[in-house]
């Protein structure tokens, strides 16, 4: 395998923790969800901490447990849809593991992210947001040593095609 981890970047509702985790089982490595790390560490949800401290304040603690996380081996790491926009993230992504992108497209993320109150950027009406969101980070993810798209993927079905690559 090319480098000591396996990172999952990509739009929010791309499958990220849901492959992630389950990506872990199969390899019988660690698995670190940098949401649920930051959730743990500062003992609220997202959604509360972007109400009370602002985007910003979540994003600053995002890159700490970024620059944590990756400093262990053999990992699987799923971050959340906007860890990307950090260029220091993005570096420290690119020289501890091996990059995958999840993709899918704008229809099956607004199903999937419509499931669930848990992502304060798209609350509210989705199908906007997710338009916004989406065309903003157009070219985020382009940095990734791997890209699969997961719209029309079962969770095994990806975890298999990522094992693959390893
Ligand atoms: N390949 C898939 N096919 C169908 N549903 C999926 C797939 N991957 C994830 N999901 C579902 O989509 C929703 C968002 O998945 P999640 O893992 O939270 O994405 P992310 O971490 O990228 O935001 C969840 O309800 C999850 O069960
Ligand atoms: O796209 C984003 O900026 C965000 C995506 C979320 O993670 P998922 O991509 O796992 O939903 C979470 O980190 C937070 O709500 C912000
Ligand atoms: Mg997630």
């Amino acid at each position: 395998m090319k480098k000591a981890n396996v990172i999952l970047i990509g739009f929010a509702g791309t499958g990220k923790s849901t492959v992630g985790k389950a990506l872990s089982e199969q390899l019988g490595w660690q698995f670190i969800d940098t949401d649920q790390r930051i959730e743990e560490l500062q003992g609220v949800s997202i959604t509360e901490m972007f109400q009370t401290m602002g985007e910003q304040a979540f994003r600053t603690v995002e890159s700490e447990v970024i620059d944590r996380t990756l400093k262990v081996e053999n990992q699987v790491v799923s971050t959340g849809g906007g860890a990307v926009l950090a260029e220091r993230n993005r570096a420290r992504m690119q020289e501890s593991g091996i990059v995958i992108n999840l993709t899918a497209t704008k229809e099956i993320i607004i199903t999937r992210v419509s499931k669930d109150q848990s992502r304060p950027l798209v609350q509210g009406n989705v199908e906007e947001k997710v338009t916004a969101l989406m065309e903003s980070r157009k070219h985020a993810y382009d940095f990734a040593d791997l890209a699969i798209d997961t719209s029309e993927l079962s969770v095994t079905e990806i975890v298999e095609r990522i094992a693959a690559v390893l």
